[in-house]
C-alpha cells in the first residue's frame, strides 16, 4: 500500500472529487460515515461525546460525525474553536446542517474551554492534514485540555497538530490520543517511533479515493500490510521436494549464548527451508542436536566460539551474527566470509556490531545482503541522527551507499532498499522487545532467501511473518509473558 505525503493526498482528493465524480460535501460525508462505522462498532451510546472542532475540513468531518452520530442516539457535545475568522465551504454547509438539529458551542476565549469529568469520549478534528504550522494560542489550550483529561481522545484523521510527513518541534502542542480513524490511506507520521504517543492505536478506513490514482502517485514510502504481504508469497508446489526449497546455513551462537543459535535455527526450519546446518561451537553441539532435530550441525575447532568456516558450496543462503560474540577469531571467520560467500547474506547482531567496528569490512559486504539492525546497532554502523525522521533518511542513503538491505528494527520496522523505497511493516507488537527476538528474524530471513526469495522479498515478507508469529503469540500469551520461542511457535501462515 502507498504512503503519501500531505500535498499528495490533496491531489488525490481533488482527483476523487473531480473523476468519480462526488461532491467534495458527499465525500466529506463518506469518510465521516466511516468514521461512525469504526465508532460504533467499538463503544455504545452510553458515554457522552465531546467534539472539538476547527474551522477547517477535518472540523467539517467533526460536525458531520457528530450529526450522524446523534441521530444515532449518542450524546453529543460539539465546540467549535473559533480561533479564526475563516472557515472552509464543507466545515460552514455542515455547521448549518448540524445547527439544525443541535446547539454547537463556541469556544471564543480560553475560559469557554468546558471543564471535563473523565468519563466522556472527546473527539479531536480540531486539524488534520492540512496543518501548516504549529497549533497555537486558543487551538494550543484546546490541545492541552484534551490531553490533561483522563477521557479516552479518538483523533479524525490525524492528531491535531502533529505533521503527516515532517518532523515537528519538541514544545509543539499535538493531541496525543488513544485512537487515530485515519481516512484511506496510513500517514508516514504513524511510522516514526517518536510519534508513537500521537498516533495511538490508530486504523484506516476507507472512502473510496481513486485507486488507480494512488496506485500511479510515486512514492518512496510503502506499507506492507495482509494483501501486500500475501502477493509475495509463493505456494509449494505439488512435486516439490526438500531440495526445491533451500539449504540454509546458520553461522551463530558462542559459549553462554547457544540460545541465541537454537532459536535462529527453530525459526529457520518453521519458515519452509528444506534443509538446514547450523555451524557452532564446539560447546553447541550437543544443544543444538537436542533441541533441534530437523536440523544439521556442523561443528567448529574452537570450543567456545565460531572461528573458522565450513565448505561453503552446499548451501544457497547464509546468515551470520546471534549469539556470536565479538572475539577477534570470529572477526577473521567474518573477513573470510565476505571473501568466500557467492550466495545471498543477512548479517545481524555481533556480526553487524564487529562491521561498524571495522568499516573496511562493510565496504566489502556483498550487494544486497540484508542487515537487520535495531536503532542502537544502526547508530554504531551509521552514527546518530537528531530525530527519527532523519534516521530513516540516513537508513536509505545508507542502504544506498552501501547498496544493502536495511531492516530497521522497531515498530513498524522500516524494510529499505538501495534505491531508497522505504516498506514499513504493518504486524508485530511491543511484546516482541524481549531478548531472542531478533534472533527468530535472521532465522527467517535466512529461510525466505534459501528458497530464492529474492532479498526484497524475502526481507519484506520475513518481517510481516515474524510480526504475525509475534502478534500470536501476543495473544496466546500476553505481549508481557510472551518470549522469543513463543514467536516460533507462532510461525506459519
Ligand atoms: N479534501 C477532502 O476531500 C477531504 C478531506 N477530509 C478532511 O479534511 C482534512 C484536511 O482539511 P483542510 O485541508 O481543510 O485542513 P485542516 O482542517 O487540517 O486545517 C484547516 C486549515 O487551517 C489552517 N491551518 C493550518 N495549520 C494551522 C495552525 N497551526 N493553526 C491554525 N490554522 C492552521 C490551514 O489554512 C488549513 O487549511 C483532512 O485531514 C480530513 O479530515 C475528509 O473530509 C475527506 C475528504
Ligand atoms: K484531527
Amino acid at each position: 500500500m502507498n504512503i503519501l505525503n500531505a500535498s499528495q493526498i490533496r491531489n488525490l482528493d481533488a482527483h476523487t472529487i473531480q473523476n468519480e465524480p462526488i461532491s467534495s460535501l458527499d465525500l466529506m460525508e463518506r469518510a465521516s460515515r466511516a468514521f461512525v462505522r469504526w465508532l460504533c462498532a467499538r463503544f455504545d451510546n452510553r458515554r457522552p461525546l465531546v467534539f472539538f472542532c476547527g474551522k477547517g475540513n477535518n472540523g467539517g468531518d467533526g460536525l458531520a460525525i457528530a450529526r450522524i452520530l446523534s441521530a444515532k442516539g449518542y450524546g453529543v457535545t460539539v465546540y467549535v474553536v473559533d480561533y479564526t475568522e475563516k472557515s472552509s465551504d464543507d466545515f460552514s454547509k455542515n455547521l448549518q446542517r448540524l445547527q439544525e438539529h443541535l446547539t454547537v458551542h463556541y469556544i471564543k476565549e480560553e475560559k469557554d474551554l468546558p471543564k471535563l469529568t473523565g468519563e466522556e469520549i472527546l473527539i479531536d478534528a480540531l486539524l488534520g492534514s492540512g496543518l501548516t504550522r504549529p497549533a497555537e494560542g486558543l487551538l494550543a489550550a484546546t490541545i492541552e485540555t484534551m490531553n490533561e483529561s483522563p477521557a479516552r481522545v479518538i483523533s479524525v484523521d490525524i492528531a491535531s497538530g502533529l505533521y503527516m510527513d515532517k518532523v515537528n518541534g519538541d514544545d509543539d502542542a499535538i493531541v496525543r490520543p488513544d485512537y487515530t480513524v485515519s481516512f484511506q490511506l496510513p500517514k508516514l507520521a504513524f511510522m516514526i517511533p517518536q510519534n508513537g504517543p500521537f498516533a495511538g492505536d490508530w486504523l484506516v478506513v476507507d472512502i473510496g479515493l481513486n485507486e488507480t490514482y494512488i496506485e500511479k502517485t510515486k512514492t518512496p514510502y510503502f506499507f506492507t500490510d495482509k494483501r501486500s504481504a500475501r502477493k509475495l508469497i509463493r505456494d509449494r508446489e505439488k512435486f516439490s521436494h526438500k531440495g526445491t526449497f533451500g539449504h540454509a546455513l546458520l553461522l551463530a551462537g558462542s559459549f553462554g549464548k547457544m540460545g541465541a543459535a537454537q532459536l535462529c535455527g527453530g525459526a529457520c526450519l518453521r519458515s519452509g527451508v528444506g534443509l538446514l546446518t547450523l555451524h557452532v561451537a564446539g560447546c553447541g553441539y550437543e544443544i543444538i542436536q537436542i533441541a533441534l532435530p530437523e536440523a544439521m550441525c556442523s561443528v567448529d575447532i574452537h570450543e567456545k566460539m565460531l572461528t573458522t568456516l565450513p565448505d561453503l558450496n552446499a548451501y544457497s543462503a547464509i546468515g551470520v551474527g546471534p549469539g556470536l560474540g565479538k572475539e577477534p577469531q570470529t572477526l577473521q571467520m567474518l573477513e573470510n566470509l565476505i571473501g568466500e560467500a557467492k550466495v545471498p547474506m543477512v548479517w545481524d547482531a555481533d556480526a553487524l556490531n564487529l562491521l561498524s567496528e571495522n568499516p573496511d569490512l562493510l565496504k566489502k559486504l556483498p550487494e544486497h545482503t540484508i542487515i537487520t539492525p535495531h536503532p542502537k546497532e544502526f547508530e554504531r554502523l551509521a552514527g546518530k541522527s537528531k530525530d527519527d525522521y532523519a534516521r530513516l533518511e540516513l537508513a536509505r542513503s545508507f542502504a544506498g551507499e552501501h547498496k544493502l538491505i536495511v531492516v530497521l528494527k522497531g515498530a513498524h520496522t522500516s524494510v529499505i532498499f538501495p534505491d531508497g523505497t522505504v516498506h514499513f511493516n504493518a504486524t508485530g507488537n511491543a511484546g516482541m522487545a524481549t531478548g531472542g527476538a531478533g534472533d527468530v528474524l535472521t532465522g527467517i530471513l535466512t529461510s525466505l532467501l534459501a528458497q530464492k526469495y529474492s532479498p526484497q522479498d524475502a526481507a519484506r515478507l520475513g518481517v510481516y511473518q515474524h510480526g504475525i508469529a509475534g502478534d500470536r503469540a501476543a495473544k496466546a500469551r500476553t505481549k508481557t509473558a510472551m518470549i522469543a520461542s513463543d514467536i516460533v511457535e507462532n510461525m506459519g501462515w
